[in-house]
């Protein structure tokens, strides 16, 4: 009896939890619906008042300036929001076509009409002359046709295949018409990025769609990697060749999502639980969905991921058609000295709860291309591929290869704090991409692939940072009021996928930040903190994903094992120095680069300086950043004994 209450409980339960699940899916329906049609409303109605001004004004420039004020009037009072940007004028200009066409198919239903009663023609139709041509032709068609009854099953279908949204989405695709698309790359938190190749030039790139539909942001801020990646050029950054927009009906790839079990974890470190690093991502709440803050405040949530323990670069991997090139970034092996498969811990694309894009892809406004370099490879599944070949320690010339490695990407971070004055944010190995080239040029680094068991081929390959969904101005700008979702399980799928880091690369000052709600001002320590974990995780080829998680929280901790210590005592300085809780005693990009550790690639074959800068540190030119770091790393070693012994202490409670 009890057996059957407890069990009709659970039952009734269930189909609760069911009920509930699918009213709250259908008030998501809803409300997105509602805001899909908001915007098409009001980028209409932005669309019409730029025809209306430029009927009143023929001068382009002013009837240009007339529509910004009018418009700049409006948005004061909330009818309108972004959409007049001339970033968006593209899409705005397709919306007058589908008006315009739109016009014209009723006109020619008014002119069938009048057809029929033997109407005369309008002397002067109030039309572009194509138009009254168009009639002309409508004309003649109804005549040939014999009949004179405009609802003829022809006219009729004719009409009924029409919809508004159809013309909007089938103009004019750039996209379609110049590149051929070949294989979906991998899907981030605002979209994906596809394999293509151009037609007109052959060649192949990679194409980033972003879909802002879903996100409510301000329309500025969906441009916000584009204008930062068209300011770059670098050898050490993905290539930026094109940008731009299109209407779209195209279905939207599933994004990343966290998973129940996932909301659970961040709903669990709302204590802070912090040292749960290797599975949280950070998310920007800003360009959250249902973030109601409009404003150019910064704020952040963070978010956990699917895969419990291990670190959650695991899992952020694309589909699973991405898995499957043998030439690109995501080959790795599928089973691994990580003793895990790689394929159980990306998402399951079965997975219910996954976004079914279907549903939702009538809401799309608009799509935004960026066309960019391809690059085959990353570090991250560089490091998963090396880690599974050699372990701890490196050998000396292994040491110097990924000293250079990490030399080339420091280059391409200084040039983005002192060149380009922008911040990073997500620095980490699956934004550095490794592009492959033919001879050592600027920025190249020798580097065996590890793909190949028996013969491990030497390439050149040149690190490029890429990813800058996330990037920021580094004029006094400041993440303001960091926040944590309280309900993440309310939150939309999507809104909590949109990652701007991971928690492994995470300066401590964001945790803090996330701790006490408070302001955090972020500034290129953030990026340093992030390279710092990356120079580790480069010289450390870990065992065991356990063995990852375990160590970067160590390090996180100010915490070096102590064979690494003993094997890189210097390198061991600059990586706890480079990741110094305080962030005003990290140093700055262009002064590590200055560090005689890291001499260039062709420095050191021209003279041989690392390999007597390693043996002996007494050598060292610089003395000034030697000594500092010596010191600093004593100071460190006796710390790390301090914190291990802590850590036991702690663990043993
Ligand atoms: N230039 C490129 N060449 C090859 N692959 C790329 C390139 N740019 C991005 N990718 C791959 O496409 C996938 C999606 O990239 P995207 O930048 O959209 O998302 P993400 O970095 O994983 O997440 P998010 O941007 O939400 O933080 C990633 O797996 C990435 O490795």
């Amino acid at each position: 009896m009890l057996y059957h209450n407890s069990g009709s409980l659970s039952a009734s339960s269930a189909t609760d939890t069911l009920a509930l699940d699918q009213a709250l899916s259908l008030r998501e329906d809803g409300r997105l619906k509602e805001i899909s049609a908001n915007r098409h409303g009001r980028l209409l109605f932005t669309a019409l008042l730029e025809n209306f001004c430029q009927l009143y004004d023929s001068d382009p420039s002013r009837s240009r300036r007339l529509f910004t004020l009018i418009c700049q009037t409006l948005k004061r009072i909330g009818i309108v929001d972004e959409e007049y940007i001339d970033e968006l004028a593209g899409i705005r200009s397709t919306y007058q076509s589908a008006l315009h066409h739109l016009i014209t198919q009723a006109r020619e239903v008014l002119f069938e009409e009048d057809h029929d009663k033997q109407v005369p023609l309008p002397i002067k139709p109030y039309v572009p002359e194509r138009s009254y041509e168009e009639l002309q032709v409508a004309l003649q068609r109804i005549s040939n046709s014999g009949s004179s009854n405009p609802s003829s099953s022809q006219q009729q279908n004719s009409h009924n295949d029409f919809t508004y949204y159809t013309w909007l989405h089938t103009k004019h695709s750039r996209y379609a018409n110049d590149f051929e698309e070949l294989q979906m790359l991998g899907k981030g938190g605002f979209g994906a990025v596809y394999r293509v190749r151009n037609r007109v030039d052959g060649a192949e790139y990679a194409m980033k769609k972003i879909f802002p539909t879903f996100q409510q942001v301000p329309y500025t801020k969906i441009f916000r990697e584009i204008k930062s990646l068209a300011k770059l050029d670098h050898p050490n950054i993905v290539r930026y060749y094109a940008s731009w927009l299109e209407n779209t009906s195209e279905i939207v790839p599933n994004v990343r999502k966290p998973t129940v079990s996932s909301a659970k974890m961040i709903q669990g470190l709302e204590s802070l639980e912090i040292s749960r690093d290797d599975s949280i991502t950070i998310a920007n709440k800003e360009d959250s969905f249902y973030s109601d803050d409009q404003s150019n405040n910064d704020s952040i949530v963070f978010a956990a991921d699917v895969s419990g323990q291990s670190d959650n670069i695991y899992f952020q991997k694309g589909s699973s058609e991405a898995s499957e090139s043998s030439d690109t970034s995501h080959d790795r092996d599928s089973e691994n000295k990580y003793g895990s498969s790689y394929d159980d811990i990306i998402e399951n694309p079965e997975d219910s709860s996954v976004l079914h894009t279907s549903a939702i892809a009538p809401l799309n406004c608009f799509v935004l291309y960026i066309q960019m370099q391809l690059c085959t490879d990353d570090l991250e599944s560089y490091l998963f591929r090396r880690n599974s070949k050699i372990s701890f320690p490196l050998s000396t010339v292994d040491t110097r290869i990924h000293i250079h490695l990490f030399r080339a990407i420091l280059h391409g971070v200084v040039y983005i704090h002192e060149i380009a004055h922008l911040i990073h944010r997500d620095v980490k190995p699956s934004n550095i991409f490794l592009a492959k080239s033919l001879t050592l040029d600027r920025g190249s680094v020798p580097l065996y692939n590890y793909r190949d068991d028996a013969n491990n081929a030497l390439d050149n390959y040149t690190p490029k940072l890429g990813d800058f969904g996330l990037v920021i101005d580094n004029e006094g700008k400041m993440l303001k009021s960091v926040s944590f979702s309280k309900d993440l399980q309310r939150v939309s799928p999507m809104d909590a996928t949109q990652h701007v880091g991971t928690m492994s690369y995470a300066a401590p000052e964001l945790l803090d930040a996330l701790a006490s709600h408070s302001n955090v001002p972020v500034s290129e320590a953030v990026d340093t903190f992030a390279l710092g974990i990356v120079l580790f995780e480069l010289l450390y080829p870990f065992d065991t994903t356990m063995e990852r998680a375990s160590k970067l929280r160590d390090l996180r901790q100010g915490v070096l094992p102590d064979e690494f210590i003993e094997k890189h005592g210097c390198e061991s300085s600059l990586i706890l120095w480079m990741t110094a809780k305080d962030p005003s005693k990290r140093p700055m990009l262009s002064d590590v680069l200055k560090c005689n550790l890291l001499p260039s690639y062709s420095e050191e074959i021209h003279s041989e300086k690392l390999e007597v800068l390693l043996s002996s540190q007494s050598t060292a030119t610089d003395h000034r950043y030697w000594e500092e770091m010596i010191e600093e790393n004593k100071r460190l070693r006796e710390e790390n004994i301090r914190l291990r012994n802590e850590l036991e202490l702690l663990k043993k409670n």
